[in-house]
């Protein structure tokens, strides 16, 4: 224990840790609370240096969001720490929950279906359903303010399912039908819940809670959703071997595929494959829906950002309705913006890690065993990002004024189990906001913008915008 404290003496602590409970009396509150928790400590540890210690019981954890230090854990430590396990009767083992020892092989076995080439063959897909979005918009048009996520996340579901799970435009919906986001959503308060309710960390006290039988009862909807998905490409599949490879199934080595030969191949189980799809379809659908959210909440209050992003893409595109690859690498301002807009509202506001071995750094040494939250609403506002750290400014991607330091931006997480879906992210975001902003000019109220924390950042309750047609 002794040696433990000198490991660690140097880095300030949170003040008030009581006996037993530590500082755990902190996490309580709802979403909101959580997010104001991120926020403040954000800021408190960036002018500590970057780091800060607190206890939760009797366990270690720290604040960090100096970026070298964040890098650092995030290149060592590939664990995630046992909050993560209070999705696993959802999730289960898939990538993104799955343990340090298990990682490298599935990241491996997945990475070829998030190739650049897989990705680029799904723009067809992402245009397809970015014009219908933008048609199911029409409806919205000057009628004044809106929530826009509903429709934002249908699209990015559909999205997911039609091409990392190979199902069809027509039946996608019977398969993914109308309860599957309210179920994930609902899981996720769940989850959020369990968090904040300290005493609940314990399996034993939750297990006989009433919610862990609202969880039962939700992951029962979900895990049946999943298992359609995984089933109904599977026939598919049977049904089809002979166009398998050819170019009337160009997508041949969608994720779900690649999976399901494994699993023909003995090396998976099927419900390995379910619980990658599981994985895949919470990481992968929200994430991207909120950050275009966030953009055009961004861009609905500062017209002159969009008028110049309007102005660039309709250069490069003219009244050519299909967004194209060479064309999307012209669009250097929304580059910007996208990657700027993702600077401040992070999605993911917060990740954890488990220290599986004890990491020396020049003043102090964080011990294994204890668990470091990355703050990358902190990091991303850190010091090194200059004195308007704060403002919304996409001309630094522009003008080269990004700190050269590793770990400063951080929005597609860090290091080796960095996000696997970020190319996937960009492309079918930009081509989202392209055919939005050709049709609407968008309006939005930033000050008002209030934050929770759902383990994904969100606006309080949806946010509204507003849109009116441009003239074509
Ligand atoms: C704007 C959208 C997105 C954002 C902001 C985002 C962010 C992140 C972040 C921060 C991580 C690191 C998590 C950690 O280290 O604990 C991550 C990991 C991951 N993301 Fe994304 N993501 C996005 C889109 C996607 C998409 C579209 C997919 C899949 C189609 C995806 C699949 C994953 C998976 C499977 C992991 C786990 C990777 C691993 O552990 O090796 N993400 N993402």
């Amino acid at each position: 224990r002794a040696k433990h404290d000198r490991m660690i003496e140097c880095i300030p602590a949170v003040p008030n840790a009581f006996p037993l409970i530590g500082n755990a009396y902190m996490l309580l509150g709802d979403s909101q609370d959580t997010f104001e928790l991120i926020r403040v400590y954000s800021y408190k540890s960036n002018r500590a240096g970057g780091i800060l210690r607190f206890l939760i019981g009797t366990q270690q954890f720290f604040i960090v969001t100096n970026p070298q230090v964040a890098h650092t854990i995030m290149n060592t430590s590939l664990s995630k720490s046992y909050m993560y396990d209070f999705s696993l009767n959802w999730v289960g083992r898939g990538l993104f929950n799955t343990t340090a020892s298990r990682w490298k092989q599935q990241r491996k076995l997945l990475n070829p279906a998030f190739s650049q080439k897989v990705i680029d063959g799904y723009l067809d897909l992402f245009n397809r359903n970015a014009e219908n979005l933008v048609e199911a918009l029409s409806t919205k048009c000057g009628t004044g303010g809106f929530d826009v996520v509903p429709v934002l996340t249908d699209m990015t579901l559909e999205n997911i399912c039609q091409t990392v799970m190979g199902l069809p435009a027509e039946t996608m919906k019977t398969v993914v039908d109308d309860r599957y986001t309210h179920t994930a959503k609902t899981l996720l308060d769940v989850l959020i819940t369990r968090l904040q309710k300290f005493w609940f960390h314990s399996d034993i006290l939750y297990y006989f809670s009433s919610l862990k039988k609202e969880e039962n009862r939700l992951i029962k909807i979900a895990h049946e959703i999943t298992w359609k998905v995984v089933r109904h490409r599977k026939t598919m599949l049977q049904n089809l071997p002979s166009v398998h490879g050819t170019d009337q199934e160009p997508n041949r080595l969608s994720f779900l595929d690649l999976l399901l030969d494994w699993h023909a191949k003995g090396h998976l189980s099927e419900a390995q494959v379910k619980e990658e799809v599981d994985s895949m379809l919470i990481a992968g659908y929200d994430t991207v829906a909120t950050q275009v959210l966030y953009t055009l909440i961004v861009l609905g209050s500062l017209p002159d950002v969009q008028e110049k992003a309007y102005n660039e893409l309709q250069e490069v595109f003219g009244s050519n309705s299909a967004v194209t690859k060479e064309g999307l690498s012209k669009l250097v301002y929304l580059d910007a913006v996208v990657k700027e807009v993702m600077r401040m509202y992070p999605t993911i506001g917060a990740l954890d890690r488990r220290i599986d071995q004890d990491i020396k750094f020049d003043n102090f040494t964080l011990p294994a065993g204890s668990t470091a939250f990355i703050l990358i609403w902190g990091i991303h506002r850190h010091p090194c990002w200059g004195d308007d750290a704060h403002h919304f400014d996409p001309q630094r991607w522009l003008q080269r004024r990004v700190p050269a330091d590793l770990g400063a931006y951080a929005a597609f997480g860090l290091g080796r189990r960095v996000c696997i879906g970020r190319s996937y992210a960009y492309l079918s975001m930009k081509t989202t906001i392209v055919h939005i902003l050709r049709r609407y000019r968008v309006e939005a109220n930033l000050p008002n913008l209030e934050l929770k924390f759902d383990l994904l950042t969100k606006p309080v309750c949806g946010h509204h915008i507003s849109l009116e047609l441009r003239d074509q």
